[in-house]
C-alpha cells in the first residue's frame, strides 16, 4: 500500500507551528483548498463547458476579465467569506476591498490578499494557471479593518500560499516554518504532500522575463539580461530563457529547478507590471522561506509599505546568487548613469 498524508492530515499535525494555535488558521487553508478544488474541476474540464474566453469586462486596472477569472473570484469569496473567519478581501478582480457585513466580522481575524486566477490569459490554451494569496492577521478586533490595517509590510504576513493549476493541480504554502507542496489526487479529491521542506537551488540557469520588452528596459536590466546570455562554462552560462506568460507558472518552475523570474520597470510599464499585495507579497514571502530571494532589484519586496491595494512594483523573484546578481548589475548601472550627469 503506498503511504500518504493528506493536506488535512499535516496540518493537523503541524498545528503547533502555526503562529496561532486556535485552529481558525488552519481551517482558513482547508477553505482555500476546498475552493482551489473546485476552480481545478472548472480549469480540468473548461473546454466542454462555457466557462473560456473573455467575460466581456474589464477590471479595475483595464485589463479584460475572462469568465473564469470572475468564477475563480467569486467561488474563493463566497468560500472565505461565508467561513466566517475572514474580515476582509483584497482581490485583483474587485476594486475596493470586500468587507465581511455581518455580525461574525468582530471575531473574524484574518486579512486576505489574492489574485483568484494568475495568468489568466493562458486559460485558453490550456496551459498553467494558478491562485496566489497572502494572509495577515488583524493585531485588532474592535471595528472593521481600516485602510491602512489592510495595507500592511508583507513581512507581516502569518501565512501565503500558492495552487497552482497545471499538468497536475498543486498547492504550495508556508506559514513561516518553511514551504511545503502537496499535489491534488482527483480520485479521491485530497491534496497529499508530494514535495515536503521546498528548497529553492541557490543557484539556477534559468531566466524568465518577457524580453519582447528589452528595448524598454531599464540599462541594469539589460545588462543582466546580457550576462545571462554570454558564453561562460565555469557559470554554466548562456542561461536557458523560458517565459509562459504566467507568473505562477516561472515561480513554480524556479522553485524545483532554480531560475529568476523578473518583471521589471519599463518604459511603457513605469511602476511595473506586477501588484505587490496578492502576486509579489504571497510569492516573496514562499521564495525566502525556500532559502531564495525576493527583490524589486534595489530593495526587500517583503519590507514595502504598500501604498494602495492594487500597487504595482518591479519585481526580480528566485534563486538567491542570481536574484543578487542581477541587482549588482542594476546598481552598478545606476551609479554610472550618476557619474555621467555629474
Ligand atoms: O504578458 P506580459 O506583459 O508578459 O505579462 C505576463 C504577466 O502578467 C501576469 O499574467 C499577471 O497576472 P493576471 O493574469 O492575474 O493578470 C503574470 O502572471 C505574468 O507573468
Ligand atoms: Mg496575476
Ligand atoms: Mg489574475
Amino acid at each position: 500500500m503506498i503511504a500518504f498524508k493528506t493536506l488535512y492530515q499535516f496540518i493537523a499535525e503541524n498545528q503547533a507551528d502555526f503562529p496561532y494555535a486556535k485552529g481558525d488558521l488552519s481551517r482558513l487553508l482547508r477553505d482555500l483548498a476546498l475552493a482551489g478544488k473546485i476552480i481545478s474541476r472548472e480549469v480540468n474540464k473548461a473546454g466542454i463547458t462555457d466557462i473560456l474566453g473573455e467575460a466581456g469586462s474589464e477590471n479595475v486596472q483595464g485589463e479584460s476579465q475572462k469568465k473564469l477569472d470572475i468564477y475563480a473570484n467569486e467561488q474563493f469569496m463566497s468560500t472565505l467569506l461565508g467561513s466566517g473567519d475572514v474580515c476582509v478581501i483584497v482581490s485583483e478582480e474587485n476594486e475596493e476591498p470586500v468587507f465581511l457585513n455581518d455580525e461574525r466580522s468582530r471575531d473574524a481575524k484574518y486579512i486576505i490578499a489574492m489574485d483568484p486566477l494568475d495568468g489568466s490569459s493562458n486559460i485558453d490554451v490550456n496551459s498553467a494557471v494558478g491562485t496566489i494569496f497572502s494572509i495577515f492577521r488583524r493585531q485588532k478586533d474592535d471595528a472593521a479593518p481600516t485602510l491602512d490595517e489592510i495595507l500592511q509590510e508583507g513581512r507581516n504576513q502569518v501565512a501565503a500560499g500558492y495552487i497552482i493549476y497545471g499538468s497536475s493541480t498543486m498547492l504550495v504554502y508556508t506559514t513561516g516554518n518553511g514551504v511545503n507542496g502537496f499535489t491534488l489526487d482527483p480520485t479521491i479529491g485530497e491534496f497529499c504532500l508530494s514535495h515536503p521542506n521546498m528548497k529553492i537551488p541557490e543557484d539556477g540557469t534559468i531566466y524568465s522575463v518577457n524580453e519582447g520588452n528589452y528595448i524598454y528596459f531599464p540599462r541594469g536590466v539589460k545588462d543582466y539580461i546580457k550576462y545571462c546570455q554570454v558564453y561562460d562554462p565555469n557559470t554554466k552560462r548562456p542561461y536557458n530563457s523560458r517565459y509562459a506568460g504566467s507568473m505562477i507558472a516561472e515561480i513554480h518552475r524556479s522553485m524545483l529547478k532554480g531560475g529568476i523570474y523578473m518583471y521589471p520597470a519599463s518604459w511603457d510599464h513605469k511602476e511595473g507590471k506586477i501588484r505587490l499585495m496578492y502576486e509579489c507579497n504571497p510569492l516573496a514571502f514562499i521564495i525566502e522561506q525556500a532559502n531564495g530571494k525576493a527583490s524589486t532589484g534595489k530593495e526587500r519586496i517583503l519590507d514595502m509599505k504598500p501604498t494602495g491595494i492594487h500597487q504595482r512594483i518591479p519585481v526580480m523573484i528566485g534563486s538567491k546568487n542570481m536574484v543578487e546578481k542581477a541587482e549588482e548589475l542594476i546598481r552598478l548601472a545606476e551609479e554610472k548613469e550618476r557619474a555621467l550627469n555629474n
